[in-house]
């Protein structure tokens, strides 16, 4: 088997007195669609967070390609090839695609000393990404705040793309949008994961994860209860997990 990208090592995070992880212990690859599994307050987004820079962990370490890591924010993980993609998106609403994938980090050259936007190039690179993610955007120029929502979750892949993204952590990316958008947006993950690049997704709905995941890990109570191959297991079996219903769960929850 390859080597993870990325192993999370007995990390836990406190917030003051309430410990919001224990012990997590996780190894995210590349090429696969790892889910992220829990009812609310299990911890899910709290880990991403501190996979993404932005809470250091109050113990454990994460080891990236057999380096270990400290990030101090989310430019360090960043740097590290680790994109976020947030529900909200963070997309400029009256920028075109290209100009949003290319925010912040503009190809220009410099003629007499005055900086010129390639502005040419930016878009052949964006139809390029959104080629390859296999999504359909019938006017790249118009402003991202007329695309529909699995459009934008296209533009917010192709920037981490962009970024040079080895990891993309995606939370709850179908939340918002209708059934057509769902299926479009969970084709964009398989194929970022087929592109090479290790994908953890939230996810609250179980059917959807069986259709992208390769492994589930169910969080509770800010601890990893369980980890399965997808094609190991069952929608009931997952539920079970997630409510501690599980024999397993309740073994490890038993008080001493
Ligand atoms: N910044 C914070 N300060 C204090 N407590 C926090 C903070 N962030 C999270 N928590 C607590 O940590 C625990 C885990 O929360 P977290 O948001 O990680 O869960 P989750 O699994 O992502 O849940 P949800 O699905 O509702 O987002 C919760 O008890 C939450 O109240």
């Amino acid at each position: 088997m390859t080597e993870p990208f990325l192993v999370a090592r007995n990390i836990a995070k406190r917030f003051g007195a309430l410990t919001a992880l224990a012990n997590v212990d996780l190894e995210i690859r590349s090429g696969e669609v790892l889910a992220l599994l829990g009812d609310n307050g299990a911890g899910k987004s709290t880990f991403i967070k501190i996979l993404a820079g932005a809470h250091p962990p109050s113990d454990g370490e994460l080891v990236i390609e057999g380096s270990p890591v400290a990030f101090s924010s989310p430019k360090d993980a960043a740097s590290s090839g680790i994109a976020t993609i947030f529900q909200e998106l963070a997309l400029s609403e009256n920028l075109s695609i290209a100009e949003n994938v290319f925010l912040g980090r503009e190809l220009k050259r410099s003629i007499l000393g005055i900086p010129f936007l390639k502005r040419k190039e930016m878009r052949q690179r964006v139809d390029g990404l959104l080629k390859e993610l296999d999504a359909h955007i019938s006017d790249p120029e118009a402003p991202v705040g007329s695309l529909s929502g699995g459009q934008r979750q296209a533009v917010a892949i192709c920037r981490a793309l962009n970024l040079n993204a080895r990891l993309v952590i995606m939370d709850e990316p179908t939340a918002a949008l209708a059934v057509a958008e769902t299926r479009k947006v969970l084709a964009l993950t398989r194929r970022l994961a087929a592109r090479g690049c290790a994908v953890v997704l939230i996810s609250h709905n179980i059917s959807e994860v069986f259709e992208v995941a390769d492994r589930i890990v169910v969080f509770r109570r800010g601890r990893k209860v369980a980890e399965r191959l997808a094609a190991e297991t069952n929608h009931e079996e997952v539920v079970s997990l997630i409510t501690g219903a599980h024999p397993d769960v309740r073994a490890l929850e038993k008080p001493n």
